[in-house]
């Protein structure tokens, strides 16, 4: 396993090495001792799978407000997908900065998203699938989101959005009310 940086501070890659031989692949999908550098006993709640029909649609941006905001640790097992997070943590350097990354099932990245950021993908084939595992349980009363075409973040995705749900598409746009989330 490698550890690559971003240019947001603490959202990082993690390049994981599945172990090949003549009977097929074996990979390690998560290790909390080899991710204690980035953060000591990780602890995952819940996982969840969600398929992406058709290439082009978005999926995000979103997060967890405190006391349940979470980090995730995503991975694409099927398909491709170009994979966001934004920076929405209060007095942060990067504040409203994003970067995104591609995250394929041949590539062997994840993604590791912290707590306070948004995250929001476009799947870049059909049937784009991305297993994420959660630091906190899903929480609807505490789930926040943000447009994926919202002006303030200039986000450049890489193909025309296809397709997006009522609830993203009807989030509100960021004004200069919104100062960050205190974690
Ligand atoms: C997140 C979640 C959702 N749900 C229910 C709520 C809806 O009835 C249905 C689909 O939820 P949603 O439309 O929010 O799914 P996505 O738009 O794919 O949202 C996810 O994708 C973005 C990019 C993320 O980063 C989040 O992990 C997550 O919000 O599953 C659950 O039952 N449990 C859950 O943990």
């Amino acid at each position: 396993m490698k550890l690559q940086p971003t240019p947001l501070p603490d959202f990082m890659l993690i390049e994981t090495m599945p172990v090949q031989d003549e009977r097929g692949r074996f990979l390690r999908l998560f290790c909390e001792t080899e991710l204690a550098s980035i953060r000591p006993a990780l602890h995952f709640p819940q996982i969840n799978l969600s398929t992406t029909f058709q290439r082009g649609s978005v999926r995000g941006m979103h997060f967890q407000r405190p006391p349940v905001a979470e980090a995730k640790l995503i991975r694409c097992i099927h398909g491709r997908v170009f994979d966001v997070a934004v920076d929405l943590r209060l007095g942060s350097p990067t504040f409203l900065q994003w970067h995104g990354v591609e995250l394929t099932e041949d590539n062997q990245l994840q993604a590791f998203i912290p707590e306070g950021f948004a995250h929001g993908f476009q799947a870049m084939s059909d049937n784009a699938q991305l297993l994420y595992m959660h630091t906190e349980s899903w929480n609807r009363s505490h789930e926040g989101g943000l447009r994926p075409d919202d002006p303030r973040l200039a986000i450049s995705w890489p193909l025309p959005i296809a397709q997006i749900s009522e609830r993203d598409r009807s989030a509100p746009l960021l004004d200069n009310s919104f100062t960050g989330i205190q974690l």
